[in-house]
């Protein structure tokens, strides 16, 4: 992939001392040998053809090319090509004709969010966690001037290479690593998503400040974690597992989370979706054939996880950097 575009547009909006050390970054996340399959997933992306899509969609979905743009030999070979990257779990994509239907119906998200953010039109945007970018291209038909994702998960990283070669050339950037690596002096992006993030990180203001330093002054933060219904000062820290998850830290109440947001400096905060995700949101698919969510609640009762946890709630606030 041809990083320059991206290494220009940060430089010009003065995060240089970034640029310095992310070809480096990119490449040691990349070539990991720590990383088994890593080298195989790659080499699957670098096998894949290069197409010409009769048309690409990204305002309402993620659609790229028709099923008649190819042969169905080359559909039968390309969806055997994506299927060796399962799981898939955020999406929906539609490549060719092959429908990807992930473990989550990312798009869902995307509805309940849509009209609540600043307009994306020539902004440069962060989006921390962003899985295997499927809200990136969103953010993209959106009319954002250029889409920066992180996520140190690899086969997101992966699975977004093979994304973006199917789309083609586009201003959107999948960086193979965490918020912790972003470095002092990028506060250059006008919008910073952080969805389904701050309940993994163990220090969740830190988090926040994290995210602030990535803003430029008048910056949007559009924030999207799991709450629990509570008073301010309300918090869950599970004991152990949370819905099956181990890495699950601090589920606050949304006037606890508003109150850290406030401390943290943001402005403006605004508590703009409450959901409680659905078996229909999250579920095991042909792409996802592991558990999901209806393994994870309650047999007998799906208020509540396994664990006699609260089941998942999750809320979407914006805020503004003052
Ligand atoms: N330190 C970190 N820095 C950045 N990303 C991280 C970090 N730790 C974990 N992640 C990444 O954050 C993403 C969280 S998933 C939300 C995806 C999308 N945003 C969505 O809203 O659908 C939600 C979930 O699976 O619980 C994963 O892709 C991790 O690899």
């Amino acid at each position: 992939m041809d990083y320059q575009p991206l290494y220009q547009a940060l430089s010009a909006a003065g995060a240089e001392q970034w640029v310095e050390n992310l070809p480096q970054q990119i490449k040691r996340a990349l070539s990991s040998k720590a990383h088994g399959t890593l080298r195989q997933w790659r080499s699957l992306v670098e096998q894949m053809p290069r197409l010409s899509p009769s048309s690409r969609e990204l305002v309402d979905d993620v659609r790229i090319g028709r099923a008649d743009d190819i042969s169905d030999e080359q559909r039968l070979q390309l969806e055997a090509q994506l299927k060796a990257l399962c799981p898939w779990r955020k999406g929906p994509y539609q490549v060719y004709g092959i429908e990807i239907d992930t473990e989550w119906r990312s798009d869902w998200k995307w509805e309940r969010l849509r009209n609540h953010i600043a307009p994306l039109q020539g902004r440069m945007v962060l989006d921390v966690g962003c899985g295997n970018g499927y809200h990136c291209w969103r953010m993209l038909g959106a009319g954002a001037s250029m889409v920066v994702g992180i996520d140190p998960a690899l086969l997101n990283v992966i699975q977004f290479h093979a994304i973006r070669k199917l789309y083609g050339d586009a201003p959107i950037f999948v960086l193979p690593f965490g918020i912790e690596a972003v470095p002092n002096g990028s506060n250059v992006f006008d919008t910073v998503f952080s969805m389904g993030v701050l309940y993994h990180r163990r220090s969740p203001i830190d988090h926040l400040l994290d995210l602030k330093a990535c803003l430029r002054p008048g910056g949007e933060l559009v924030l999207e974690t799991l709450i629990i219904e509570g008073k301010q000062g309300e918090v869950l820290v599970p004991q152990e597992r949370y819905a099956r998850m181990r890495n699950v830290w601090f589920l606050p109440s949304s006037d606890t989370l508003i109150g850290w947001m406030q401390r943290c400096g943001f402005a403006d905060i605004r508590l703009v979706d409450v959901c409680k995700t659905s078996l229909a949101e999250q579920r095991s698919t042909e792409w996802m054939p592991f558990h999901s969510l209806k393994n994870f609640l309650d047999p007998d009762n799906p208020a509540l996880t396994c664990e006699g946890y609260p089941a998942p709630i999750r809320a979407i606030f914006t805020a503004r950097l003052a």
